[in-house]
């Protein structure tokens, strides 16, 4: 479903430039949640960036669904593939546009009919009754504003969802809610998933494997089970590991 190979990302020009990302590779078969963990500033939001089409400054493949990516511009057909969902919904979501007209605009660009059976479909999907349709981005929580945001992004139909820190921004207990309903939606819809997290204990709920970054660079691709045991190859993995689980105990 995505390729990524010896991806480099930069920022500005020297002697003030930026090198992000520095030779990155993986692979995301169909169907599969792939994690990004590392610390911050290690360039996990600049990878899921770059496969989004948001930055054009890169070198290297991004293969979407077997198709070669160009950094100077995405086709209809790539937006249908591949949609992303940012860490802050009230952000991301115009304070004036109702539900409706999010989830309209969004259909109609995609060359969508039947908006309103399909509408009512979308917030049934993430957990929202068709009472929500009027609502504008500040007459509803933090978690319901993801919930839109998540509708927003499945009503393209896509195959591949990139999740830059979808519940970071929430409460605790909204967080579980919103995590729950990504694996739902996943099962349901078949998606392929990649996802940015900084934490951990999220990483090892809802991915299958992982990349772990350190200063722009991969330095390992590890199953889930390996991150679960402590079990990783490389010694800066561990150390990130114990310091997620001693910050969990704190
Ligand atoms: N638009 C930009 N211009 C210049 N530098 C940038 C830009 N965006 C990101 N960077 C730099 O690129 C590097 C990677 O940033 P990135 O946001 O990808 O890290 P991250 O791992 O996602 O961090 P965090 O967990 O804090 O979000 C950082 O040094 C950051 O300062």
């Amino acid at each position: 479903m995505l390729t990524v190979e010896n991806l480099n990302v930069w920022f500005g020009h020297p002697p003030d430039r930026v090198d992000a990302v520095q030779d990155a590779s993986f692979t995301v078969p169909q169907g599969e949640s792939f994690g990004l963990v590392g610390e911050s500033g290690s360039g996990k939001s600049t990878i899921l960036r770059a496969i989004a089409g948001l930055i054009d400054t890169w070198s290297g493949t991004i293969a979407v669904a077997g198709k070669p990516q160009s950094a100077r511009k995405r086709d209809r057909a790539f937006f249908k593939t591949v949609q992303m969902v940012f860490q802050d919904p009230y952000a991301s979501l115009h304070p004036r546009h109702s539900v409706d007209a999010v989830l309209s605009e969004t259909l109609r660009l995609q060359g969508m009919d039947d908006i309103d059976r399909r509408i009512a479909r979308l917030l049934d999907d993430v957990g929202l009754g068709r009472g929500f349709c009027f609502r504008y981005p500040h007459q509803l929580s933090g978690g319901q504003r993801q919930r839109v945001a998540i509708a927003r992004a499945l009503a393209a139909e896509p195959r591949l969802l990139l999740l830059d820190e979808p519940t970071s921004a929430l409460d605790v207990s909204v967080q579980a809610e919103i995590l729950n309903l990504l694996a739902d939606l996943r099962a349901e819809h078949g998606l392929t998933y990649v996802m940015v997290s900084h934490d951990l204990a999220v990483v090892g709920h809802m991915c299958d494997r992982l990349a772990v970054m350190q200063a722009g660079r991969i330095v390992e691709v590890m199953g889930v089970t390996a991150l679960r045991q402590g079990t990783a190859q490389q010694e800066y993995t561990r150390q990130l590991i114990a310091a997620s689980r001693g910050y969990a105990r704190a």
